[in-house]
């Protein structure tokens, strides 16, 4: 058996817990697998006391992340604190540039510093691997960056936060409050430490710069990325995209054209015959087009302990295999600067909920407001009757430009019988 593999690993929480466990659980699979004995040489967390389950009598304590970084009995390190910023970043680029593989969870991280920290690899000749930072267990890096590298990839999109489509999920099936299912999201390990990451849409914006990048191998742009969260989705909504036959998913979508690359996450209703409609709980789903092979669906859990220490592991596996990839398929330098496609130029449907004055008249202020910018209605709503009193109006629309669609929006937020905001969700037919 050659030398064994000597493992930091910096963080010690949700996905650093599960990955002791499986290191430890499976080790004579791995060694059978690789050849290689896997052995945690050093580690290092905010709390040394806390029993982890685990044997760690072994591994050298580290109060500093960065100390383990730099330290020579080290041959990977692995990176599971979090944050874009910080000790995060400092453990990476100080293993890169010492010589040492880096595995990491860490998908803020990817989309701000990715191209770099993929640069500073292939010049220290040294594996950056993030299996685990898109789509928890799902091995859709390995599976766009290799099983699909004879394709032009044309699109990806997906469910990619395990935390809102679990919230989204529990909404509609149980009628819980949106705090209470985030709490319980919090406790189950799938949450970011700070969870407007994931309701806010970040999190999974992160990771759709990360799959847009690997999958048309243009440079990591985050900033580039649409983004909108799940705060605003309401149980009415909910109710109504079911009796739309929709069902409301945070998705990530990203797709090349000749007008550049688009990327957006924002919810979106599916209709339910619709693959990824059925993906629910804390189940991701990553959907992507290419020429050859044409459609490729990836579908597992996105979150959680076991999932992503398993995709961490693989990770390790490879490295042990002497496996070394480019991060992002391609070296660093030949990822392209391509241009961003706005948002505006998406041409789609659209599902809009108005709350009105119950008078006369209104539903026709309404239709002229949406005439005025050349926006076609498919189906309209108005349940009971509250005269004087406001009432939700529904209404999807057919396909339009979200120009025309932002400015019709405008024109109904300024009518005097609409009482709040006016509410738009895009509708998306895969
Ligand atoms: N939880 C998930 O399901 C999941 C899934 C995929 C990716 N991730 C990513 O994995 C990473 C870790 O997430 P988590 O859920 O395990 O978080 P966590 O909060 O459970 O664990 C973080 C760990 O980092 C340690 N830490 C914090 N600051 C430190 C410092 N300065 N030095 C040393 N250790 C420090 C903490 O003590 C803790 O052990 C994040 O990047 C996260 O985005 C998490
Ligand atoms: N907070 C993330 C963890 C997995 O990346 C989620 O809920 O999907
Ligand atoms: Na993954």
């Amino acid at each position: 058996m050659t030398a064994p593999l000597r493992i930091g690993i910096a963080g010690l929480g949700t996905v650093g817990g599960g990955v002791l466990k499986v290191l430890e659980r499976h080790a004579e699979l791995l060694a059978g697998r690789t050849g290689r004995r896997m052995v945690v040489t050093a580690v290092s967390a905010r709390t040394r006391s806390r029993d982890r389950g685990v044997d760690l009598s072994a591994a050298r304590w580290y109060e500093d992340a960065v100390a383990l970084a730099a330290d020579p009995d080290v041959d990977v390190v692995v990176e599971l604190i979090g944050g874009s910023e910080g000790v995060a970043r400092e453990v990476c680029e100080t293993a890169l540039s010492r010589g040492k593989h880096v595995v990491t969870a860490n998908k803020a991280l990817l989309a701000i510093h990715g191209t770099g920290l993929a640069r500073l690899a292939e010049e220290n000749g040294v594996a950056l691997s993030f299996e685990a930072a898109v789509a928890g267990g799902i091995p859709v890096i390995k599976g766009l960056r290799e099983g699909l590298a004879a394709n032009c990839v044309t699109e990806v999109h997906g469910i990619l936060n395990g935390t809102c489509n679990y919230i989204l999920t529990e909404m509609r099936e149980t009628g819980r409050e949106f705090g209470d299912v985030l709490a319980e999201a919090q406790k189950l390990g799938y949450a970011e430490a700070d969870p407007s990451f994931d309701i806010d849409g970040v999190d999974a914006a992160h990771k759709l710069a990360i799959l847009t990048s690997v999958a048309f191998g243009c440079a990591v742009d985050f900033d580039a990325v649409h983004i909108e969260g799940i705060r605003h989705i309401s149980a009415l909504d909910i109710e109504y995209a079911s009796e739309l036959g929709f069902r409301i998913k945070l998705l990530g979508i990203a797709r090349r054209s000749d007008g550049g690359v688009e990327q957006r996450v924002h919810p979106a209703m599916v209709p339910v015959s619709s693959p990824i409609a059925t993906v629910d709980g804390v189940f991701n789903a990553v959907v992507a087009e290419g020429d050859f092979v044409e459609r490729v669906t990836f579908v597992g859990r996105g979150a959680g302990a076991g999932p992503t220490a398993s995709a961490v592991v693989a990770d390790l596996v490879d490295i042990a295999r002497g496996r070394v990839s480019h991060a992002f398929g391609v070296p660093s330098g030949r990822l392209e600067s391509v241009r961003a496609a706005p948002p505006e130029e998406r041409r789609g449907a659209y599902y809009l909920r108005l709350m009105v004055v119950d008078r006369p008249g209104v539903i026709a202020e309404v239709a002229a407001a949406l005439r005025d910018e050349n926006v076609s209605m498919e189906s309209f709503l108005q349940r009971g009757r509250a005269p004087g009193e406001a009432v939700p109006v529904v209404l999807t629309t057919h396909d339009t430009d979200e120009a025309s669609m932002q400015r019709a929006l405008a024109s109904l937020s300024r009518l005097e019988a609409i009482l709040e905001a006016p509410r738009l969700i895009r509708i998306e037919r895969f």
